[in-house]
């Protein structure tokens, strides 16, 4: 797809989104998602860092069109990604393990061939070699991370400009998962492709991203961080051994930090809802016994007198037994 370079490849601006639905105005009920921002330029490699429920893959899929908000504001390669889908978008998530589809009796070369393989026979034979993946498999005969792969090779072997990855590389043995990186780095370096992958991974992985953003509890509350660029470090192994758990480092402070903002939201939503019980039950309970001590009003005015308690009531609730 052919935009200027200096454009942004992706670009969300305030993004919101809520699983109890979008009115037209925007989103509605609680949100997954709030305001969030990503601004990645074209060629970039995005990690995106979140704890377990933050909302990354919810970005992924709106990003990959496939859950709409009616926020509008979330453009890939210039193009609204619900208004005006841009091509060359390649989403690669977990679900895919799910669909039934590719556990059946079919081989590997007739399923690529199926999604288009026979069209990019040089890219796929890369990768066939790369992601160690044999042609003659059956689908419903080889373990997730061999199907893990040939996944990777279906969704890798076109001419895609932005892949968005949700953590699909964590079946995937640790050479193949270096291999696979080390090829997402080249795609990026010398055809200007853009990736955002979220990953909880963060092993070996230093020499990977050009930015990394964090998502916290459905926010980015940080300016997304460029990170060092990987280029620098590749070429100096000291410096790429120093680099080594800088990124995990980053990761775990950001993940306490965000597990103590969770801890204090809950206990204080907690305490609303404590609160907000508890008014429910005391007005329930005055009702009950506004409610029952009528009654006794009631029944002890019919037989001519009050009883203490109930004066006492009638008191304190400043009630007329005349008129009640
Ligand atoms: N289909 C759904 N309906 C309602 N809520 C959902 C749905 N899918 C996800 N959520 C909620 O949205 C929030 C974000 O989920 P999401 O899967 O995007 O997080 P994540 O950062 O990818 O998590 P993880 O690291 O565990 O994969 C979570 O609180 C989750 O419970």
């Amino acid at each position: 797809m052919a935009i200027s370079p200096e454009e942004p490849a992706i670009d969300v601006r305030k993004l919101c989104f809520s699983y109890q639905g979008n009115n037209s105005e925007g989103v509605s009920g609680e949100q997954t998602l709030e305001d969030i921002d990503l601004d990645l330029p074209q060629g970039a490699r995005c990690l995106l860092i979140g704890a377990n429920g933050s909302g990354k893959s919810t970005l992924l899929r709106i990003l990959a069109g496939k859950k709409l908000t009616k926020t509008k504001t979330a453009r890939i390669m210039g193009q609204d990604v619900f208004m005006n889908p841009p091509g060359g978008v390649v989403y690669l998530g977990t679900e895919w393990a799910n669909n039934p589809v590719i556990r059946s009796d079919i081989g590997v070369a007739h399923f690529l061939d199926s999604v288009g393989g026979y069209r990019h026979k040089e890219r796929r034979d890369a990768l066939l070699d790369l992601l160690d993946v044999d042609l003659e498999w059956r689908m419903h005969q080889i373990s997730d991370g061999e199907r893990r792969r040939v996944q990777l090779c279906m969704g890798l072997m076109g001419n895609w400009d932005v892949l968005l990855l949700d953590e699909v590389t964590v079946d995937l043995d640790a050479l193949v998962r270096a291999e696979l990186l080390a090829f997402l780095v080249k795609e990026s370096k010398e055809r200007g492709a853009t990736i955002v992958y979220a990953t909880h991974i963060y092993d070996h992985i230093e020499t990977f991203p050009t930015h990394i953003c964090h998502l916290r509890l459905g926010r980015t509350p940080d300016e997304m961080v460029t990170y060092t660029p990987s280029s620098t470090i590749m070429e100096d192994s000291v410096a790429a051994e120093e680099k080594r758990g800088e990124l995990l480092g980053i990761a775990l402070k950001w993940l306490r930090e965000d597990r103590e903002v969770r801890r204090q939201r809950d206990k204080e939503r907690g305490r609303e809802r404590g609160a907000k019980s508890g008014a429910d039950v005391s007005k329930t309970t005055e009702a009950y016994i506004r409610k029952g001590f009528r009654a006794i009003l009631t029944l002890s005015l019919v037989h001519g007198k009050q009883t203490r308690d109930a004066k006492t009531f009638y008191e304190k609730y400043d009630y007329n037994a005349g008129k009640n």
